[in-house]
C-alpha cells in the first residue's frame, strides 16, 4: 500500500465512524426531543393538578375578614345587588393573594373583580388594559364614582405622566387604581422605577391584566408588548397578579400562565352562557339595497329607541351601510381601522350617548366597549370564527336584559370571507365552523356555542332564546344527499374535461340547468329551491365533500369549488347523507315586547318548562321527515 492509499484508507474509517457518530446524533437529538416534549407534558400535567387542586377550595365564602367590607363596597360603591356568577370567586382569591386567571364570558363583569378588591385594600392596583378607548370608559365610570384613578396612555402629556409617576412613588398616595396601556412595561423605565419604589413602600397591591389573552401566540389576539408582562411576577414576587379574558381554550390559558411565570395558579372560568341574548340567523337577500332595508325595518320598527351594532367585514361595507342608512332617516355612524384615532373617539362617544342609533362596524370596534345597554348586534355578513362571532355578539346585553343577536347569512359571504382569509392554516375550519352554525337548523344554538366553548350547557338553558328553540311547530325536514352529490360530482367533471373552473354560482347554475348548456348535467332539475340548494353546497362544502381552490387575478382572488377528500365514497353501497333543511324565518318587525314578556313568563316558570321543553325536543325528534 502507498502512503496516499494509507491515507485514504485512514479517511474512510474516519468518514465511518463520523458516519456512526453522526447517526447517534440524530438519535440522541431525537430523544432529547422527546425529553423535552415529555417535560413540557409533565409540567403542563403538574400545573393543571395545581390549578385544579387550587380551583377545589370553596372561593364563594362570605366569612373572610374582607366580606363584609365587598358586600358594602359592591352595594355602596358600586350600587349594585349581587354578584353575577363567579365575581365573588375571584374577588375572594385575588383578596387571598392567589395568582388568579379568571375567564369570563363578554359582558359577565370582569372588571369588577379588579375594581372592587382595589377598595378593599389600601395601596394601588395597575390595570394592564390594551385599549385606549376601555380605559378611557372605565376611568370615567369609576370617576363618576369619587374613586381615585388615572390613567397612563400614549396620549398623556408628559408634565401629567410625571405627577402620577410622583404619585405612584409616594409612600401616603391615595389613588387606587391606575390603568396603563401594556407598552409602559416594555417602553418606560421611568415608569418601572416608580412602580418599584411602589412596591418597595409596600403599596403595590395588585396587578390586573385584562384580554390577559394576548400574551399568548396561540390566541386569536397575541399583542407582542404583553409579552413585557412576564418579569412582573418575579419582580414583584408579593404581589398577587389576576389576569382576565373572555378566551377560555385550554391551551391558550396554559400558555397565559407560562408567559406570566405563573404556572399552576388558580383558573376560575364561569359559564360562557349568556340566558338573556337571543340568537337568530335572517336569510340575507343578494342585493345590498334589500339588505339595507332589512336593517332599516328593524331600525326603525323593532329596535326603534335602542342601541346596538351592525357587524359587517370590510370597511366599505361598513361606510355604505352607514351613508344608505342615514340617507333613509336613520341615525347610524361608521367605525373602522381607516379611522384615525380622534374620529374613533368621537363616533364610540356619539354612540355611547345615544346620539347615534347603530354604528356600521367592522371588527375594528371591538374590545373593550363598555356599553351595558346594547340591545341588539346584527351581523351584516358572518364572521370570521365562532370565537370572533361570540365576541361580537357578546357585547348585546351586558346589563343582563334581554337583548339580539341577529346574523344575515348567504352561501355568497362565505366565500367574501374565505378568500380574505385561507392563507392562513386552520383559518378555513374556523370560518366552516362559523358557516356551521348559520346553517344549522335542527340544533339549538347555544347547544353549538357550548360545544365550541367545551361546556355543557343541557337542552333546557336555552328557554326558547334562539330561533331553533323558539320555533315550537317547525317539522325538522332531511333531505338525502346521495343522488345530489352524484350529479354534482358529474357537472365538475364535465368542466374538469373542458379545462373550466366553477365558482359556487356557476356550479348551482348548471345543477339547476342554467348557463352555459355545455357544462349542464344530464339529470332532471332538482326539487329543491335555489336557496335550499345554496345551503347544499355549503353544507358540502363544510363536511369535506366539497372544496374551494383559491386563485388570485390581478384586483382580487377567487373561490372556485372542486370535489372534495370525501366525495370519493358516495359510490359506496352503504353511503347515506342527510342534511336538516334550515328554516328562514324572517323577524318580525315588532313582535320584541311579546319576546320579552314571554322571556320573563319563561324565567318564573322554568320548573314547570322544563319538562315541558324536554317533551318538545322529544317530539322534535321524532317528527323528522326525509325529502329528497
Ligand atoms: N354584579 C353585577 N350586577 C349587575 N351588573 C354588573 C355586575 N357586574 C358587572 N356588571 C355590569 O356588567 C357590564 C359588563 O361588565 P364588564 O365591562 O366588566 O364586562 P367584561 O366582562 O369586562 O366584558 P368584556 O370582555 O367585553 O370587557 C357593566 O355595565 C357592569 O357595570
Amino acid at each position: 500500500m502507498t502512503p496516499a492509499q494509507e491515507l485514504e484508507e485512514e479517511l474512510k474509517n474516519v468518514d465511518t465512524e463520523l458516519g456512526v457518530v453522526e447517526s447517534e446524533i440524530v438519535k440522541l437529538k431525537s430523544r432529547q426531543r422527546m425529553l423535552h416534549e415529555k417535560k413540557n407534558s409533565l409540567k403542563h400535567a403538574i400545573n393543571k393538578l395545581k390549578s385544579d387542586k387550587l380551583a377545589e377550595v370553596d372561593w364563594e365564602g362570605t366569612n373572610y375578614t374582607w366580606s363584609n367590607d365587598v358586600k358594602d363596597i359592591l352595594q355602596i360603591v358600586f350600587q349594585l345587588e349581587s354578584f353575577r356568577p363567579k365575581q365573588l370567586s375571584v374577588i375572594n382569591a385575588t383578596l387571598s393573594g392567589q395568582h388568579v386567571i379568571a375567564v369570563m364570558p363578554t359582558g359577565a363583569g370582569k372588571s369588577l373583580c379588579y375594581q372592587l378588591p382595589a377598595m378593599v385594600q389600601g395601596g394601588l392596583t395597575i390595570v394592564v388594559s390594551p385599549l385606549v378607548s376601555l380605559i378611557e370608559d372605565q376611568v370615567r365610570s369609576l370617576t363618576s364614582k369619587q374613586i381615585a384613578v388615572k390613567y397612563i396612555t400614549s396620549t398623556t402629556p408628559k408634565e401629567q405622566i410625571t405627577e402620577i409617576l410622583h404619585t405612584i412613588s409616594d409612600k401616603h398616595c391615595n389613588m387606587k387604581l391606575l390603568y396603563v396601556t401594556p407598552e409602559r412595561f416594555a417602553k418606560s423605565k421611568r415608569f418601572m422605577a416608580n412602580l418599584q419604589k411602589c412596591y418597595a413602600n409596600g403599596r403595590l397591591q395588585r396587578i390586573a391584566i385584562d384580554e390577559v389573552h394576548c400574551c399568548s401566540q396561540w390566541g386569536h389576539d397575541f399583542r407582542p408588548d404583553y409579552k413585557y408582562l412576564g418579569i412582573l411576577s418575579g419582580m414583584f414576587q408579593k404581589t398577587p397578579i389576576l389576569g382576565l379574558t373572555a378566551t377560555a381554550t385550554a391551551h391558550v390559558l396554559s400558555d397565559v400562565q407560562k408567559m406570566l411565570s405563573i404556572p399552576g395558579s388558580l383558573v376560575i372560568k364561569s359559564t360562557f352562557n349568556r340566558p338573556n341574548l337571543y340568537y337568530k340567523i335572517i336569510k340575507k337577500p343578494t342585493s345590498q339595497d334589500e339588505c339595507i332595508s332589512i336593517i332599516e325595518n328593524l331600525l326603525k320598527h323593532r329596535y326603534r329607541g335602542e342601541t346596538g351594532i351592525i357587524y359587517t367585514n370590510s370597511i366599505k361595507d361598513s361606510e355604505d351601510i352607514a351613508i344608505e342608512l342615514t340617507k333613509r332617516g336613520l341615525k347610524v355612524g361608521c367605525y373602522h381601522a381607516n379611522l384615525d384615532a380622534n374620529d374613533r373617539t368621537k363616533v364610540h362617544t356619539k354612540w355611547h350617548e345615544k346620539k347615534y342609533q347603530a354604528l356600521a362596524a367592522t371588527v375594528a370596534f371591538g374590545m373593550g366597549i363598555d356599553k351595558p345597554d346594547v340591545r341588539f348586534v346584527i351581523h351584516h355578513t358572518i364572521s370570521k370564527t365562532m370565537e370572533n362571532y361570540y365576541q361580537e355578539s357578546g357585547r348585546a346585553g351586558r346589563d343582563g336584559n334581554h337583548a339580539e343577536c341577529v346574523t344575515m347569512y348567504r352561501m355568497q359571504d362565505i366565500f367574501k370571507v374565505s378568500s380574505m382569509v385561507f392563507s392562513s392554516i386552520g383559518n378555513l375550519d374556523h370560518l366552516y365552523g362559523m358557516v356551521k352554525y348559520c346553517l344549522n337548523g335542527a340544533t339549538c344554538r347555544r347547544q353549538l356555542i357550548a360545544e365550541h366553548f367545551d361546556e355543557d350547557w343541557g337542552d333546557t338553558d336555552c328557554n326558547k332564546m334562539c330561533d331553533i328553540c323558539s320555533d315550537e311547530q317547525s317539522e325538522i325536514e332531511e333531505i338525502d344527499l346521495q343522488w345530489h352529490c352524484k350529479t354534482l360530482v358529474s357537472i365538475i367533471e364535465i368542466a374538469e374535461n373542458q379545462d373550466t373552473k366553477l365558482t359556487a354560482n356557476k356550479l348551482l347554475d348548471a345543477w339547476f340547468l342554467k348557463g352555459p348548456v355545455a357544462l349542464r348535467h344530464k339529470g332532471k332539475l332538482p326539487k329543491l329551491s335555489r336557496e335550499v340548494a345554496e345551503d347544499v353546497l355549503a353544507f358540502l362544502l363544510v363536511e369535506n365533500y366539497l372544496v374551494e381552490d383559491f386563485h388570485f387575478t390581478s384586483y382580487t382572488t377567487i373561490s372556485y369549488i372542486k370535489k372534495g377528500p370525501c366525495m370519493d365514497s358516495i359510490h359506496d353501497t352503504n353511503f347515506s347523507l342527510k342534511m336538516p333543511i334550515r328554516k328562514y324565518t324572517p323577524l318580525s318587525q315588532n313582535n320584541k315586547k311579546e319576546t320579552s314578556r314571554e322571556m320573563a313568563h319563561q324565567v318564573k316558570s322554568f320548573k314547570k318548562r322544563k319538562t315541558t321543553f324536554e317533551a318538545e325536543s322529544e317530539a322534535k325528534v321524532s317528527k323528522i321527515v326525509v325529502i329528497d
